[in-house]
């Protein structure tokens, strides 16, 4: 085949970049902030596997999306995807006039408090950045991240992270045993809107986080929002009963604002135990077997 032909075929082949799911190993509610956000101190580790994003150039400069996926039906192709915003304000920062055709297969529920819309988010600005060949600061991709979301600034590196502030300020931090330790995610099939679990917190400030183990996380981490998601829906008391009743799990908490709760085990053969059991307990719950994305 002569050069010129691989070439063409090489730069018809979309680009990729996986949207890793979000896991809140714990969340503590500090305070109510005047701008209406709250100040948090949290945990946060990815999945290995979450929604997958791809694209292509466009000539046209027109920016499109097609969604597909198990989750697609709950989402609009249109202006207010996180997708389409991420890529709006990209190319708004860079002076407008880029196209795309990306394609979001949608494998994480919806509103489900692992972060899937920041997840995508983080995950196109990351794409499109190879795919125009451009590399803006850190700082003007983490302030691009901040205006779509409090969660999409730490999904941009996807790595395990302290976060403080609204969500905006980030440190990588190392927790001994949680590399690539075995995880399941659980869903009921309820959506829970975050804006109302965290206007349910009940404004106690019940300590700051200081975890460096998966021993002291289990011992001294929590969930704030738990209580606002259990009134909202109580069923996620039900999702954590089950996860922490079987063999194996080293620690069983909501993620997010709820009502996805996850379990990290300590072999796969527990975590692949744990699945089968309660899919066949629950056949309307969403389960997703993974391992903790490390770096
Ligand atoms: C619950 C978490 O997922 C934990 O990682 C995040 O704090 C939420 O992050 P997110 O979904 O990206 O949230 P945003 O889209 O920025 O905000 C949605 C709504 O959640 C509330 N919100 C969010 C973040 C924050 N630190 N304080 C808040 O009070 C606000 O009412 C806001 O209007
Ligand atoms: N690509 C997208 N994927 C998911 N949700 C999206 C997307 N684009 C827009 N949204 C909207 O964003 C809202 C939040 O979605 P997301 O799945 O990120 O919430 P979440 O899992 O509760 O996140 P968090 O853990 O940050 O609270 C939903 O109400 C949804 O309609």
């Amino acid at each position: 085949m002569p050069h010129h032909d691989v070439m063409v075929e090489a730069a018809a082949m979309p680009m990729t970049e996986t949207a890793y799911a979000k896991i809140n190993l714990a969340l503590h509610v500090r305070a109510r902030r005047d701008d209406g956000y709250h100040a948090l101190e949290s945990i946060f580790a990815f999945a290995e596997d979450g929604d997958e994003l791809s694209a292509q150039p466009r000539d046209d400069g027109a920016i499109t999306l097609l969604i597909d996926g198990p989750f697609a039906a709950g989402l609009d192709v249109g202006g207010d995807n996180l997708v389409m915003r991420a890529a709006r304000a990209l190319d708004a920062y860079l002076g407008g006039g880029h196209g795309a055709a990306l394609r979001l297969t949608k494998n994480l529920p919806v509103a489900s408090g692992i972060g899937g819309g920041s997840a995508d988010a983080a995950a196109t600005l990351r794409l499109l950045c190879r795919l125009w060949g451009v590399t803006p600061s850190a700082e003007a991709l983490s302030a691009i991240a901040l205006s779509l979301g409090s969660d999409v600034p730490a999904c941009l590196a996807s790595r395990t992270s302290f976060v403080g502030g609204r969500g905006e300020e980030i440190a990588d931090i190392h927790i001994a045993g949680l590399d690539g330790a075995p995880l399941l995610l659980v869903n009921p099939g309820i959506a829970l809107s975050t804006g109302p679990v965290f206007a349910g917190w009940d404004r106690e400030d019940r300590g700051g986080l200081l975890a460096d183990s998966i021993e002291s996380l289990v011992s001294s981490g929590r969930n704030d929002l738990e209580s606002s998601a259990l009134s909202l829906a109580p069923v996620i008391a039900d999702v954590i009963a089950s996860l922490r009743r079987q063999h194996g799990v080293l620690l069983a908490r909501m993620s997010g604002s709820g009502a996805t709760c996850f379990a990290l085990f300590h072999t796969a053969c527990d975590r692949d135990a744990a699945a089968a059991l309660i899919a066949a307990d629950h056949p309307g719950w969403w389960t997703m077997t993974s391992r903790i994305r490390s770096l």
